[in-house]
């Protein structure tokens, strides 16, 4: 169960974006991703929810294989996508039941989540008049609507204020409770918040795979390790 990666590789014309890499991910653990600008951070998380496809390796998401059985692996895993992508002039109810009909929702599905990311208030609004730290709840909010078992997040709480920061971050912590979750992120206070375990990426190797408490063993903190490993 969980992820399986094995050998990945991913080049964009001559540019290497990852280069065999290989992990496992369980159910039920919090990884942070982390990695410089460049790294293979986002080619990876788009790999496993088939967006992009790798040349070369093998993805399975509970034991079955993403190039193989894109339709089932990709209705496991939920994704929020650097930026958040949203349709601006939708109403946050609106939205969600769209995203309900397209991926085959119950009705029902749509309050609970609008529930769970703390959106009742805001859902008859339009989304481009919510702050950015409601509209990353939208954003999440279409990432769990299907339940899925394994969360992908891109840099989350990537531009947010400090109080949105602490919001988002319960929301994920919540979630993080009964989802796996692969959290891409710069911000090494939010990876010692949520995560039990780092992936280290480089110029699309991986670089540290470890419990964040090792780091701790061997680094003044994750920051220095951060730097000593991606010079
Ligand atoms: N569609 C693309 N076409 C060409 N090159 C790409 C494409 N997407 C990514 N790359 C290149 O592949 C490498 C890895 O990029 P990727 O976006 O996966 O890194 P990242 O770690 O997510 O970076 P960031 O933190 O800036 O989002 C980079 O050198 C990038 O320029």
């Amino acid at each position: 169960m969980g992820i399986v990666i094995k050998d990945l590789t991913k080049k964009y014309g001559n540019q290497l974006a990852l280069n065999k890499v290989s992990f496992s991910i369980e159910q039920g653990e919090v990884v942070g991703l982390l990695g410089p600008n460049g790294a293979g951070k986002s080619t990876l998380m788009k790999s496993i929810t088939n967006a992009i496809i790798p040349d070369n390796g093998e993805i399975l998401v509970n034991n079955s294989s993403v190039n193989t059985n894109p339709i089932e692996t990709k209705s496991q895993i939920g994704f929020l996508q650097e930026n958040n992508p949203l349709y601006m002039d939708m109403y946050v109810k609106e939205y969600l039941e769209f995203v309900m009909n397209i991926r085959g929702e119950k009705k029902q599905r749509v309050a609970e989540v609008i529930a769970e990311v703390g959106l009742t208030p805001e859902q008859h609004k339009k989304i481009n008049q919510l702050s950015k730290g409601y509209k990353q709840r939208v954003g999440l909010a279409q990432a769990i609507l299907s339940k899925p078992e394994i969360l992908i997040l891109d840099e989350p709480t990537n531009g947010l204020d400090p109080n949105q920061i602490i919001e988002i971050r319960e929301l994920i912590r919540e979630i993080g409770k009964n989802t796996t979750i692969i959290l891409s992120t710069h911000i090494m206070q939010e990876v010692e918040a949520l995560c039990s375990r780092v992936i280290l990426l480089n110029k699309g190797e991986i670089v540290a795979d470890q419990p964040i408490e090792e780091f701790k063993g061997q680094y003044q903190n994750l920051e220095d390790a951060f730097q000593a490993l991606t010079k």
